[in-house]
């Protein structure tokens, strides 16, 4: 262990030191709900545990085993495809009092549960990677052993990076096609809507900023005024205007037809993750 704190609980542990443990570690310290002594992180990539090292300065092992014996909740934050591999061996050391956090895609509450021992709560969860500026959208399913204050450390964290809301796990597979997966397809939004500046005469940078305010912008009045979006589509458009002109060019490429097409496509990827026949593949 590199620069442990011997025989101390760590209020947060993450299993795997990835893009979205990364995420989340930036987040809940930029929030001030954990400090650095709080957090440990695991991987067995070296070069990523001296990166989240050296930008956090959390505590970061080789060991998984390590994280799940010294960690108040557990963030299993590997891929989905080695999660039942990289449990199955910790599995034995779970405790009781101890909460796991499994924010692999398609990964069931009935598959861990089956994995960890009886009476080890488990929550499913899942975040986006804009938990990174505390602007995260999460969804929580809760395993059949979660008490009370482990719903609230859960809930604590995940309200820390972004707005957090715990639902049926039956809908897990529709927020991973549509908020787990969405960033991405905004960003290719943005990146098309820059090219498009580029295109009519705008330097790179203005484009990139004017589209990226713009989603930002749009996305605020969505949020904050709790109108239709449809509606304030319809205060942007005058008739005969240049507005309606750009939404008729979006219906003829059928944008619509393909986001839906975006999120039904990530949903069912979620459900095969979940299934594990497909996850070998
Ligand atoms: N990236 C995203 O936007 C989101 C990701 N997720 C979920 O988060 C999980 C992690 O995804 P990312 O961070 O994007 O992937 P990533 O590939 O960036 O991170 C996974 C990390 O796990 C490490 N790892 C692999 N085998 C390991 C082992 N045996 N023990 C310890 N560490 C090991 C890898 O070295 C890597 O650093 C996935 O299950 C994914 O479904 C959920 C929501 C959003
Ligand atoms: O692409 C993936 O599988 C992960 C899960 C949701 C976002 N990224």
């Amino acid at each position: 262990m590199e620069g442990a704190k011997a025989l101390q609980l760590y209020h947060l542990g993450f299993i795997g030191a990835g893009a979205m443990a990364e995420a989340l570690i930036n987040g809940v310290l930029k929030a001030g709900v954990f400090s650095p002594d709080d957090l440990i992180a695991s991987d067995i990539n070296e070069e990523r545990l001296r990166h989240i090292r050296e930008k956090f300065a959390i505590h970061t092992t080789v060991s998984n085993e390590e994280v799940m014996n010294s960690s108040q909740a557990v963030i299993l934050a590997v891929k989905p495809q080695v999660l039942p591999d990289v449990l199955t061996p910790l599995a034995a050391k779970a405790r009781p009092d101890q909460l796991i956090i499994s924010i692999a895609a398609g990964i069931t509450l009935e598959h861990l549960e089956s994995i960890l021992p009886d009476e080890v709560a488990v929550v499913r969860v899942m975040p986006n990677t804009p938990c990174l500026i505390g602007e995260g959208a999460v969804a929580l399913a809760l395993g059949r052993k979660v008490k009370p204050q482990q719903r609230q450390l859960a809930e604590k964290i995940f309200e820390a990076v972004g707005i957090a809301y715990v639902l049926p796990e039956e809908m897990m597979d529709a927020v991973t096609g549509l908020s787990g997966s969405g960033p991405a397809y905004i960003y290719l939004i943005i990146e098309a809507l820059s090219d498009a500046g580029v295109r009519v005469g705008l330097p790179r940078d203005i484009a990139t900023a004017l589209a990226a305010q713009t989603v930002i912008g749009a996305a605020r009045m969505v949020l904050d005024t709790g109108r239709h979006p449809g509606e304030l589509k319809d205060m942007v458009t005058s008739p005969g205007g240049t507005t309606i002109a750009g939404l008729h060019a979006l219906e003829e490429g059928g944008v619509r037809g393909s986001i839906m097409n975006a999120v039904m496509a990530a949903y069912n990827r979620s459900r095969e993750l979940g299934s594990r026949k497909e996850r070998e593949k």
